[in-house]
């Protein structure tokens, strides 16, 4: 039997404007298990990012159910999606996770707090392993837009996650640092975490147990 630690039936996320109305998820059903690498892709506006996002618990999708590690995330209210996700879930979105008002290092020890009494990751450490420790108490609008994608990643892991959600992680980075970026996640997988990733990138792609094509806001 699979340990899966995330599951979504038949997701759907409609966006209405006026009389306009976007489908940019319809009807994904997945399954990550524990200890699996998958990589989400999919052209520029397929739906990748809202699907995550449904998928975090960070948005209600508009039909659909999600569940994380068992527990039904959709279909509840804000707050108790956020006690969920604060236990359970790392996301690290594109626009960045941190808040401007801490510093990095601040900003980990909230989602640890948060996240309340279970064996949760050496903060420090974190950062150190994304080659960021030297950025420990720099403010978030004075790092550079790679150190910024690598603190976001090091708050959605500061949780010790089930499930790590991550939105183009590898983007801003050079080569080097994607592939140190990239064990890290395989590391966490190993430990038992399912780590889903929407990219571009080919060594992400390479790098993942299996690839999730999203096209038009439908797996292909
Ligand atoms: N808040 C919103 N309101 C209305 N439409 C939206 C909103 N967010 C996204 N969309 C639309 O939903 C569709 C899916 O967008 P999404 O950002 O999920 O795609 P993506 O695959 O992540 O794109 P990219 O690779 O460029 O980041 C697009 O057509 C987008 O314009």
């Amino acid at each position: 039997m699979t340990d899966t630690r995330l599951r979504a039936d038949r997701v759907y996320r409609f966006y209405r404007a006026g009389d306009e109305e976007t489908l940019a998820v319809q009807g994904v059903t997945l399954e990550l298990a524990a200890g699996e690498v998958v990589a989400l892709c999919g052209p520029s506006g397929s739906g990748k990012s809202t699907l995550l996002a449904c998928l975090a618990g960070i948005d209600e999708p508009s039909g659909g159910t999600v569940w994380i590690a068992g527990e039904r995330v959709s279909g509840r209210t804000e707050a108790e999606r956020a006690r969920i996700r604060a236990r359970r879930v790392g996301a690290m979105s594109q626009s960045g996770n941190l808040f401007g008002h801490l510093t990095v290092l601040g900003n980990l020890r909230l989602a640890q707090s948060l996240a309340q009494g279970r064996d949760l990751p050496d903060a420090s450490e974190l950062l150190a392993e994304l080659g960021i420790g030297t950025r420990a108490h720099a403010w978030p609008d004075q790092l550079s837009g790679g150190e910024l994608v690598r603190a976001s990643l090091a708050v959605a892991l500061a949780n010790g996650p089930s499930v790590l959600l991550a939105d183009e992680p590898t983007g801003e980075l050079d080569e080097t640092t994607e592939a140190r970026l990239l064990s890290l996640l395989r590391q966490r997988a190993e430990n038992g975490a399912a780590v889903l990733v929407a990219s571009h990138s080919q060594a992400v792609a390479r790098a993942a147990d299996r690839t999730l094509y999203l096209e038009d806001g439908k797996l292909a």
